[in-house]
C-alpha cells in the first residue's frame, strides 16, 4: 500500500489527510484480526478512503453501487492515478466482513448497500427513534376542543370557503401531533400559521405550555422572533387574545444555545440525561439543520415534548452532512394536501366545519406533514420563477424572463435577467444605483434600511464574480478614497466569527457610521431592535458585504437582489451551481430579482440537483407507511 499520506496523495486525487488517516487507522486494527489477506486489506483501505471522502462531501454514508467497477480519485495530469474498485458483490461481501470484524466492532455499519461510520449511523438511528416515539397523536379532550373552537374565529376566517385553507388545516391537525412538519416556500404564511397554532395550543392547555422557539442561525432566530411578534400584533387590541399571545411571544434562540453546545467540542449541556424543559419546540429554517445537530436536538427532547419543524425543503441542504428535512419529507411522501386518514378528516371537520372536506385514505399512517402552497407575500413573478426552478423547468423560466439592464434591479418588482457582459459594461452605474443610497442616507436607521434593500448574491467566494472580487470592486466605487479595505461612513460589514463577549456572531451584518462625537463605529441591530455600537478596533474578523455568497444569505431577505450566476470556472465550481442554490438565492428577494446569467448557465444549474447520500428516508419510510419495524 502507501508508505504515508504523501505517497497516497501522489497516487490519488481529491483525498485529504483525514481520509488517509481514517482508512489507515481502521486497516491497522483489521491487521490484528489476521483474517484479511493483503489484497483484501488494500481493497478495504480504498473503500474506507471512499467512505471518508463521501462523508466529507456531506453524505452520511458510502453507497457501494456508486464505486463498484469504478476508477476513482483519478487526475488527468497524474498518469496512472486512481483506484479501480471491484464489482458490487465483492464490495458487499468485503464491507459486510469489515463491519462484522471483531477489531472494528461497532465502528462500521453496513445497511443494504450503504456503508456508515458509527457516528453517522448513530445520528440516523437517533433521529429515527426521536420521530418514531412521537408518531401516535395525543387527542384533545372535549373541553380542550371547546376552548379551541371558541377561539378559532379570532384566529382565522371562519366563513365557509370554496377553496381549501391549508393554514387552517395545518393548525387543526397539528394540535394533537407530537411531531409535525409545516413546509412551504417563502412567504406562504408558515410563521403566520405557527403563531396561530401556538395560540390554539395555549388555549387548549389553559396557557400552561412551555414553548421554545429556535432556529439554526442567529439571523434566522432573530427573524423568527420578529415574524412571530408581527403575527401576534394583530391580537393586541383584544385583552384576552393579547394575554394568550403573551404566552406565545418570546425570544427565539439558536439551536446551539438551546442545546447548550459548548464553544469548542460537541457535548451538549442539554441531552438525553438532562432534557429540555419544554412542552413544545418550534424549529424554523429546518432545511439548514444537519444530521448531527438534528440528532442532538431529538436526543435532548423528553418523551412528551412536541416538536414542530418548519422549513422549505427546496432550499439548499445543510452545510454539514445530510439533508434531513428533505429526507424526512421524502419518507413521508405525502402531505395533508393529498389525503389524510378518516380520523384526521373528522378532527379537521370538527374544528373547521366551514372548510371543504379533506380527501381521505384508508391508511392509519400519521398525518404530520402540512404543505402551505399559496404565496401570501411573494409577488406573482417571483413565486412563479421559484416554482419553475424547484420543478426543474429551466426552459419556462428562461423564456419568461425579460432581459433588462442590471441597474434596473433597484426598482424591480418581479424577476428579470441580464447578460453577464452588460453587468461588466455597466458595473459602476449598477453598483452606484444599488449602494449609493447607503452612503447618502441621512441617518443610521436610513442607512440600515438602505442596506437591507439591495444585495448582490453569488455562488462563489473566489473568482471574477466571487464575493471577494465583487466587494473589492464595489468598495473602490463607494469608498471616499477610492480604495478597498478602509473604514468609511456607510461601509457594510459582515462578522465572520463568533465573539461571545461582544455578542457578535458569524453572519451578523452591520454598518460603519459616525457616533454622536463624529467617531466612526460599527453599528449592529441589538436583541431589542435598538442599534448598538462596537468600536472598530474591537471588531472580530469581518468582511465587506455589498455582495455575499448564496450560502451565507440563507435565512436573510432583501427587497431587491442581483443574483450573479457566472459561468462556473471549473468542474468543482459547476458542482456547486445547483437547482437548490438558484432557488435559495432567488427566494431571498422579497420584491425583485435580476438574475445575471447566460441562459445556458441558468439551464445547467436548474437541471443539477444536489443529492446527499443518506439512509434517513429508508429508515423512516416504514414508520410513515404503518410498517413500523420497532425502533
Ligand atoms: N392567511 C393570511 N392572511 C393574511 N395575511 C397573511 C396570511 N398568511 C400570511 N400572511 C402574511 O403574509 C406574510 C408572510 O407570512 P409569513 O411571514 O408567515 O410567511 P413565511 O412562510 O413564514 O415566510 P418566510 O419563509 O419568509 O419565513 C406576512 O406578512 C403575513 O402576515
Amino acid at each position: 500500500m502507501y508508505s504515508g499520506f504523501s505517497q497516497c496523495n501522489a497516487a490519488l486525487t481529491d483525498i485529504e489527510a483525514i481520509d488517509f488517516y481514517f482508512a489507515q487507522t481502521l486497516c491497522d486494527l483489521l491487521k490484528q484480526d489476521a483474517v484479511f489477506s493483503e489484497t483484501d486489506l488494500t481493497q478495504a483501505f480504498h473503500v474506507l478512503l471512499a467512505l471518508s471522502v463521501s462523508q466529507r462531501q456531506g453524505n452520511a454514508c458510502l453507497i457501494l453501487d456508486d464505486i463498484a467497477d469504478q476508477t476513482l480519485f483519478t487526475a488527468p495530469e497524474k498518469a496512472g492515478s486512481g483506484w479501480l474498485f471491484s464489482s458490487l458483490p465483492s464490495l458487499l461481501t468485503l464491507a459486510g466482513e469489515l463491519a462484522a470484524s471483531p477489531s472494528l466492532f461497532g465502528k462500521l455499519h453496513l445497511i443494504d448497500n450503504r456503508l456508515y461510520s458509527a457516528r453517522y449511523w448513530q445520528f440516523e438511528q437517533d433521529i429515527k427513534a426521536g420521530i418514531a416515539a412521537r408518531l401516535s397523536p395525543v387527542p384533545l379532550d372535549d373541553e380542550q376542543y371547546q376552548r379551541v373552537s371558541d377561539l378559532w374565529p379570532a384566529l382565522f376566517n371562519s366563513k365557509p370557503v370554496a377553496e381549501q385553507d391549508w393554514q387552517q388545516v395545518a393548525t387543526a391537525l397539528s394540535l394533537n401531533q407530537r411531531f409535525a412538519i409545516i413546509s412551504g416556500g417563502p412567504g406562504t404564511g408558515k410563521t403566520y400559521t405557527i403563531a396561530r397554532l401556538l395560540m390554539a395550543m395555549q388555549s387548549a392547555w389553559n396557557g400552561e405550555l412551555s414553548i421554545m422557539l429556535t432556529a439554526p442561525t442567529g439571523k434566522a432566530a432573530q427573524r423568527l422572533s420578529e415574524s412571530i411578534d408581527a403575527a401576534l400584533s394583530t391580537f393586541m387590541g383584544n385583552e384576552p387574545l393579547a394575554r394568550l399571545g403573551d404566552k406565545v411571544r418570546q425570544q427565539a434562540m439558536t439551536l446551539h444555545r438551546l442545546l447548550g453546545m459548548p464553544r469548542w467540542g460537541i457535548n451538549c449541556r442539554v441531552n438525553a440525561d438532562r432534557p429540555l424543559n419544554a412542552d413544545v419546540v418550534v424549529v424554523d429554517e429546518s432545511s439548514m439543520i444537519d444530521l448531527a445537530l438534528m440528532a442532538r436536538l431529538f436526543r435532548a427532547l423528553s418523551p412528551d415534548t412536541r416538536i414542530i419543524l418548519v422549513g422549505d425543503p427546496n432550499q439548499l441542504p445543510s452545510v454539514e452532512a445530510g439533508n434531513v428535512l428533505g429526507d424526512i419529507l421524502a419518507a413521508i411522501d405525502k402531505s395533508a394536501c393529498d389525503t389524510v386518514s378518516a380520523s384526521a378528516a373528522a378532527q379537521c371537520a370538527k374544528l373547521c366545519p366551514h372548510l371543504p372536506a379533506l380527501n381521505t385514505n384508508e391508511s392509519d399512517s400519521p398525518d404530520c406533514h402540512f404543505t402551505l402552497i399559496n404565496a401570501q407575500r411573494f409577488g406573482g413573478d417571483l413565486a412563479e420563477a421559484a416554482s419553475a426552478i424547484s420543478a426543474g423547468d429551466a426552459q419556462t423560466l428562461v423564456e419568461s424572463l425579460e432581459v433588462v439592464k442590471p441597474q434596473s434591479v433597484v426598482n424591480l418588482e418581479g424577476v428579470s435577467r441580464c447578460e453577464p457582459q452588460s453587468l461588466e459594461k455597466q458595473f459602476a452605474q449598477t453598483a452606484k444605483a444599488c449602494f449609493e443610497p447607503i452612503n447618502q442616507a441621512g441617518s443610521l436607521s436610513e442607512a440600515m434600511q438602505a442596506l437591507q434593500n439591495v444585495r448582490w448574491l453569488t455562488p462563489f467566494r473566489q473568482g471574477e464574480f466571487g464575493a471577494i472580487a465583487l466587494n473589492e470592486r464595489i468598495e473602490t466605487l463607494m469608498s471616499p478614497t477610492g480604495s478597498a479595505g478602509q473604514f468609511y461612513r456607510g461601509k457594510p460589514i459582515m462578522v465572520v466569527e463568533n465573539h461571545y463577549s461582544l455578542r457578535l456572531f458569524n453572519g451578523d451584518v452591520g454598518i460603519v457610521w459616525p457616533a454622536a462625537n463624529g467617531q466612526l463605529k460599527a453599528w449592529f441591530v441589538g436583541d431589542n431592535g435598538a442599534f448598538r455600537a462596537v468600536p472598530l478596533t474591537r471588531l472580530p474578523r469581518f468582511e465587506t458585504v455589498y455582495a455575499m455568497t448564496i450560502h451565507k444569505s440563507q435565512g436573510s431577505e432583501f427587497a431587491q437582489l442581483l443574483l450573479c450566476l457566472p459561468e462556473p470556472p471549473s468542474k468543482q465550481a459547476a458542482a456547486i451551481c445547483t437547482r437548490e442554490l438558484v432557488y435559495t438565492g432567488l427566494t431571498r428577494a422579497k420584491r425583485g430579482c435580476v438574475i445575471m446569467a447566460e441562459p445556458s448557465t441558468l439551464r445547467s444549474a436548474v437541471a443539477l440537483q444536489q443529492r446527499r447520500k443518506t439512509g434517513v428516508k429508508q429508515a423512516l419510510a416504514p414508520l410513515f407507511n404503518g410498517l413500523s419495524d420497532g425502533v
